[in-house]
């Protein structure tokens, strides 16, 4: 007889499109030299995740500190080689050494937009530079798209000749995520995109992040511990614990019938969203950026 139980791995695949970025039993280890009070030894960071994400879906990884998710992100963009395992895109498997082949097809957007902007360039000249390590179009070319893409994170004009210095971090984060997104790669893997605005301006680069998987069909892995920003935004959800991912399910699943006792304390020990942290409308905020 069939089993009717649904083992806790068996989430839906995230529909019928194709799969656009998938791993393969990937682990990583890291080795652990001795310590004063420590024997010598390693720490399975990242430890057999298999995930499957399809294109135009938002998955969501969740999981404490320390859990691994920083290690499994550094591995999708070729910044970490795996200890063994895969990495494909579109089917195809990426070589940690080919970072810059990849990069077309996948990029990162980090916690603290600050420390990921060159200081000493300005506005332009950060979201131009992957156009020129490319070698895409001719110089005029390349500033038309880096205007076209300022404009549609909504950074005003009069602040494309600023430094990061001079920017607020709402704007600072718009600037990356400009970068990340002028190469038009069809995923972004957004590293806690939110964790250093302010609760008011986390809504507006939300929905600037929203607006823009509409504009472009992107895939996005939306890597974070507020499971609040999770339950808007994503279509299913992996939690990690320990370097594994010991649940897998849609959204509704995940935060209405968890299965893992894992995933059950997560969600208990998460603070309730204030009220007001729903996304708004970017709109009226864009316009205050414009004037
Ligand atoms: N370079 C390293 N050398 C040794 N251990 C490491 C290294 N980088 C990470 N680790 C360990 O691997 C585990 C996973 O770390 P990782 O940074 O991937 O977790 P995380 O879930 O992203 O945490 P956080 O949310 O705090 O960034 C942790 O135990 C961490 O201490």
């Amino acid at each position: 007889m069939k089993s009717t139980v649904t083992p806790i791995n068996a989430a839906p695949d995230g529909g019928d499109a194709a799969v656009a970025l998938e791993l393969r039993s990937l682990h990583r280890t890291y080795k652990l030299k001795r310590g004063l009070f420590r024997a010598a030894g390693e720490i399975k960071a990242v430890n057999n995740v298999s995930l499957s994400i399809r294109k135009g879906e938002t998955m969501g990884l969740v999981g404490e500190s320390g859990c691994g998710k920083s290690t499994l992100a550094k591995m999708l963009l070729g910044l970490l080689e795996p200890s063994s395992g895969q990495v494909l895109i579109n089917g195809k498997a990426i070589d940690p050494g080919q970072r810059k082949v990849h990069a077309r097809s996948i990029q990162p957007i980090f916690q603290d937009p600050y420390s990921s902007l060159n200081p000493r360039r300005c506005v332009a000249d950060i979201v131009g530079v992957p156009l020129q390590l490319h070698k895409v179009g001719t110089a005029t070319e390349q500033r038309q798209r880096v205007k076209a893409m300022l404009d549609l994170v909504g950074m005003p004009e009069r602040t494309h000749q600023q430094y990061p210095n001079q920017l607020s971090g709402g704007q600072r984060q718009r600037v990356a995520i400009a970068r990340a997104l002028v190469l038009r790669p069809e995923i972004l893997i957004c590293d806690e995109p939110t964790s250093a605005l302010d609760v008011s301006v986390q809504a507006q680069i939300l929905n600037l992040l929203l607006d823009l998987k509409a504009e472009f069909g992107l895939t996005y892995l939306f890597i974070s511990h507020d499971l609040g920003v999770v339950e808007h935004l994503v279509d299913r959800v992996a939690v990690m614990n320990h370097g594994q991912i010991v649940e897998l399910g849609t959204r509704e699943q995940i935060f209405n019938q968890p299965q893992h006792a894992y995933t059950r304390m997560l969600l208990a020990s998460a603070l309730t969203p204030e009220p007001g942290l729903g996304i708004p409308d970017i709109t009226a905020e864009a316009e205050q950026v414009a004037t």
